[in-house]
């Protein structure tokens, strides 16, 4: 019989207050069953449903006042590049109240400027859309972005191709960056950052927001505390179901997803959540770090971009394996019960723990013990919103984690070390290469060009 259990809360990188917690968040949503009242998602997947639990649950009033009164804030403050769908997401994640939304009381974050690469028009209209403060500047370029004194990190929310010339070009201005996934088109720029990063003392960052959510941190706490045993064996899967009867997917040749000017494909913009669970639950617990042996198969596009790519993984040391799937034919589930079973499996000698809704997000894991006699613990999450704003979409615990590391000096994050992010880059890299999957040299070179097309908007 399967038993709902409730969420522990436990002290983690999300709760700052360093006052006693209640132990444990009973199931109350103050904002009624959905919690998601009058809510415009533009990503349109948020899943809010009746069996959630919110974050956070209860706040005491006095623990509250007690942290108010003797820890100001550090204040983070933010440049955003680029105006497009997650550029608006983020910062409007950036513009909850960190106390309110989520029970977090000692970073906050400050809007300062917007940029786009088309006109400052674009990035004003940016700010009224996601309703910035007023103070918040726009700029119709991404190179005065970057010089503007005021601005402490960069928030590079370009298109993959774009991410090693936008990202040196604020790392060049001695800018802390974080950089949308896929990190980078190729292993090499990735390595070029990181030197960049460190020979600026600057701290950097790749956006794989999945690695701060409390579920992410709740799971790799359960396996380290050995639950299931050695984990030997993770299978995950992040597809969407774009299939046409036509033999095209739905997305136009020139789109993002499968353009190859845009370092288009499933594996660096969806395959990387599938590679994320099997990193952060294998890799990066590993004590002795080793680089797995990768296989792939991959199904190229019309367009030269891959539509699906299944990669297994060996840890030949660790005896362990990983398989990371995507698709943009085929959705990980058929409903949003994913009765086709779990998007992430983690398989270990003493059990499973299961994790259901897509991999980037998932709100549900289910833990399978072989020594509980059959009995499943379920524990379902939530995102949390900001009352005021009405908006949460679950990036702001990634912003929370810039701010404390930039705030205690440290330039690389613990969740998702640099050395980490270039393993995964080479392994996608490496499968790209047996698919036979390339890219065009402007978006592959490892050279840092100002004045390049991609920084300056030419295009
Ligand atoms: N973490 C997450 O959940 C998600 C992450 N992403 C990542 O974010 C990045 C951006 O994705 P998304 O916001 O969906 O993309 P969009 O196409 O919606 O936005 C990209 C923005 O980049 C700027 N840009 C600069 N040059 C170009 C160009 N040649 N073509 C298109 N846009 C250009 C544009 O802003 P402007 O003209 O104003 O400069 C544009 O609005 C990707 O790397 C993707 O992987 C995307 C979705 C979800
Ligand atoms: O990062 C992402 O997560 C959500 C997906 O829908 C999107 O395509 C991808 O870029």
């Amino acid at each position: 019989m399967a038993v709902r259990g409730r969420f522990i809360r436990k002290t983690g990188p999300y709760n700052s207050l360093g006052a006693p917690k209640p132990a444990e968040c009973p199931a109350i949503n103050p904002m009624g069953p959905s919690g998601n009242e009058g809510n415009s998602d533009p990503i349109g997947d948020d899943q809010e449903g009746s069996k959630t639990e919110r974050y956070p649950s209860i706040i005491r009033v006095e623990d509250q006042q007690t942290a108010m009164a003797s820890n100001t804030p550090f204040t983070l403050k933010w440049g955003i590049m680029a105006t497009g769908w997650i550029a608006e997401t983020f910062t409007q994640d950036l513009l909850t109240n960190p106390a309110t939304t989520r029970d977090v009381h000692d970073v906050r974050h400050e809007v300062v400027a917007a940029a786009s690469s088309s006109s400052k028009q674009r990035a004003e209209e940016f700010l009224v859309k996601i309703k910035a403060p007023s103070s918040a500047k726009a700029y119709g370029s991404y190179h005065e972005l970057v010089a503007d004194p005021e601005i402490e990190i960069i928030y590079v929310a370009t298109p993959h191709s774009h991410h090693f010339q936008n990202a040196m070009l604020a790392l060049e201005a001695g800018k802390n960056v974080l950089c949308e996934k896929a990190l980078t088109v190729t292993a090499s720029q990735a390595q070029k950052l990181v030197q960049k990063a460190k020979e600026k003392n600057v701290f950097f960052m790749e956006a794989v927001w999945t690695r701060y959510q409390p579920i992410s941190i709740k799971v790799r706490e359960l396996i380290q505390s050995g639950v299931i045993g050695t984990v030997y064996r993770v299978v995950a899967d992040l597809s969407v179901g774009n299939d046409k009867p036509d033999g095209t997917v739905s997305f136009a040749d020139t789109n993002r997803m499968v353009n190859p000017d845009l370092a288009g494909g499933a594996l660096l913009d969806l395959g990387i959540y599938s590679l994320t669970w099997v990193f952060q639950t294998m890799y990066h617990l590993q004590q002795e770090k080793e680089k797995p042996k990768v296989v792939a198969a991959v199904q190229k596009y019309h367009t030269g971009a891959d539509e699906a790519t299944s990669i297994i993984m060996q840890w030949p040391q660790h005896k362990s394996q990983g398989i990371a799937l995507t698709s943009l034919r085929l959705a990980t589930g058929v409903d949003s019960e994913n009765t086709g079973g779990p998007a992430i499996r983690i398989q270990g000698s003493g059990g499973e723990i299961h994790v259901t809704g897509p991999a980037y997000r998932p709100l549900q894991y289910k833990v399978i013990r072989s020594d509980a006699g059959g009995k499943i613990e379920t524990v379902d999450f939530s995102i949390p919103k900001d009352p005021e704003r009405n908006w949460g979409h679950g990036m702001f615990w990634e912003a929370d984690e810039c701010a404390r590391c930039i705030r205690d000096g440290k330039k690389e994050s613990e969740s998702l070390p640099w050395q980490e992010s270039l393993v995964m880059m080479e392994v996608m890299e490496e499968a790209l290469k047996q698919g036979g999957v390339t890219y065009p040299d402007l978006i592959t070179t490892d050279v840092f060009d100002a004045q390049s097309p991609l920084n300056t908007g030419k295009r």
